[in-house]
């Protein structure tokens, strides 16, 4: 039986084949993407994941259910403890110390990623934010399941990939995945739409996020 999560999938279908097909990820698995731009990524991806976490505290606050509160909860607190991860990993290699990542500008992807989340997790119903959370989950999910099978010559980049396409990672993706099929069942058409809307718009911005570390996009101004 198809569920609402598989119509929101359909919606945003040709966005992520537009993600597949990106450079940036093409580049990871066949190793020719610029180490300049991998780094610009993961430094961005640590100004996200301070804010995605706070944004799903947010959710959590509103959630129906006091389980679907915990999981967000904990899903919150877990994006500090990847973002710390990052710092012990990544950024240790690259001899970039807390001060220096922090003081990298936020670039206009990741900003204009987390301010729409965060917008959304306030003052949008608690549906619509879940359209909007739930492509970080799913897009990384099924990127990384797609990049594990292509796997990479760059052992950097396979570590990245190999946190996006385990079972633990998917496991968490499927609870979330739960909790939206369970609130979709309780909506009505339009606002089921109004999911599929902020589904579609995460989605793209998913696809910006990665086109902006390809570009290694700063302020123009
Ligand atoms: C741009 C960007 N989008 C999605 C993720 C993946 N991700 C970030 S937080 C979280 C769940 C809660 O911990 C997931 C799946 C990322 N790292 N960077």
């Amino acid at each position: 039986m198809s569920t609402f999560t598989d119509s929101l999938w359909q919606a945003a279908l040709p966005v992520y084949e537009k993600i597949l097909a990106h450079p940036f990820l093409r580049g990871l698995t066949d190793g020719t993407l610029p180490a300049e731009a991998f780094r610009h990524y993961v430094l961005q991806d640590a100004h996200y994941l301070r804010d995605y976490g706070r944004g799903l505290a947010l959710i959590g606050a509103r959630a129906a259910s006091d389980d679907e509160f915990m999981m967000f909860a904990q899903h919150g607190t877990n994006a500090i403890v990847v973002e710390r991860a990052l710092h012990e990993g990544f950024f240790s290699a690259w001899k970039l110390d807390r001060e220096a990542v922090a003081a990298a500008p936020v670039a206009p992807a990741c900003h204009h990623y987390t301010s729409y989340l965060l917008r959304v997790a306030q003052e949008r119903p608690y549906h619509e934010a879940l359209g909007a959370f739930l492509p970080c989950y799913w897009v990384y999910w099924e990127v990384g399941k797609a990049l594990t099978a292509a796997g990479s010559p760059n052992a950097l980049y396979q570590k990245w990939i190999d946190t996006y396409g385990g079972d633990e990672f998917g496991a968490t993706v499927r609870q979330v995945l739960d909790v939206v099929n369970r609130v979709g069942e309780r909506l009505t058409d339009e606002q089921r739409a109004g999911v599929a809307r902020h589904f579609v718009t995460g989605t793209r911005l998913e696809w910006m996020f990665w086109d902006g570390a390809w570009k290694m996009e700063t302020w123009p101004a």
